[in-house]
């Protein structure tokens, strides 16, 4: 039997760790659905973003998001602290570098949660990694659970709204694409994309 050559991995490539990014039109219910699954499956690892948004009431820093100031942002930005970051609605998100890259050089499966911007950002500098596309069941099904929501103006919801006509129609640039119908069912068809079971 020939022997595994030195630095190459003996395991196969499907089963290996991977970055896995789930994107969609803000309202689509990505929280919700990762905060199901992380429910059932607390070793699902998802990276902490940093965001120049207040908090909404019941958000923790450190825990949905580490909450800076502009000037907090503009220096991750500048040392290069980020693997990606973009303005969105208002407010700028980037995902830290460092933590993400500790975990795949662990050789632990690694979830983000952001928008095109950043998925696209991602594409470039890892190509490797799955992006998955969260839809909405419709439109008018996407306007209720972002206005029902309740946790921002109607301007801020417009806004949203503009950014998700755009997110919609890039849906084709993503590896695969989840229909959030049922929280349960789409928790289930992630978790298996993320390799981490
Ligand atoms: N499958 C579903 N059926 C019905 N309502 C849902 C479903 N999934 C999520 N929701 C609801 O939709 C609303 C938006 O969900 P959520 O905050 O998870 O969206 P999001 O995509 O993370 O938004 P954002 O990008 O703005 O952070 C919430 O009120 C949530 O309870
Ligand atoms: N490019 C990035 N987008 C991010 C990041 N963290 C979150 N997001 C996305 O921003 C919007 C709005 O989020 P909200 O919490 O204010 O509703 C949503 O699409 C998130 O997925 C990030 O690090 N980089």
């Amino acid at each position: 039997m020939a022997a595994t050559p030195r630095g190459t991995s003996p395991v196969p490539p499907d089963a290996r760790p991977r970055l896995t990014v789930l994107s969609g039109p803000s309202g689509v219910g990505k929280s919700t659905v990762v905060a199901h699954m992380r429910n059932e499956h607390p070793e699902v690892w998802l990276s902490v973003s940093a965001t120049t948004r207040r908090p909404r009431p019941g958000e923790q820093h450190g825990v949905h998001y580490f909450f800076v100031s502009d000037e907090e942002m503009d220096k991750l930005i500048a040392n290069g602290e980020l693997l990606e970051w973009a303005e969105f609605a208002g407010n700028r998100y980037g995902t830290p570098r460092t933590a993400v890259l500790e975990r795949l050089e662990a050789g632990e499966p690694v979830l983000l949660e952001i928008d095109l911007q950043g998925a696209r950002q991602v594409r470039e500098s890892m190509p490797e990694a799955r992006l998955v596309f969260l839809a909405p069941p419709s439109w008018d099904e996407l306007v209720r659970r972002l206005t029902g929501r309740g946790t921002e103006p109607p301007e801020v919801i417009e806004r949203r709204l503009a950014a998700a006509k755009v997110e919609l129609a890039a849906e084709p640039e993503f590896d695969q694409t989840l229909v959030n119908t049922s929280v349960e069912d789409v928790a289930r068809e992630l978790l298996a994309l993320t390799n981490v079971v």
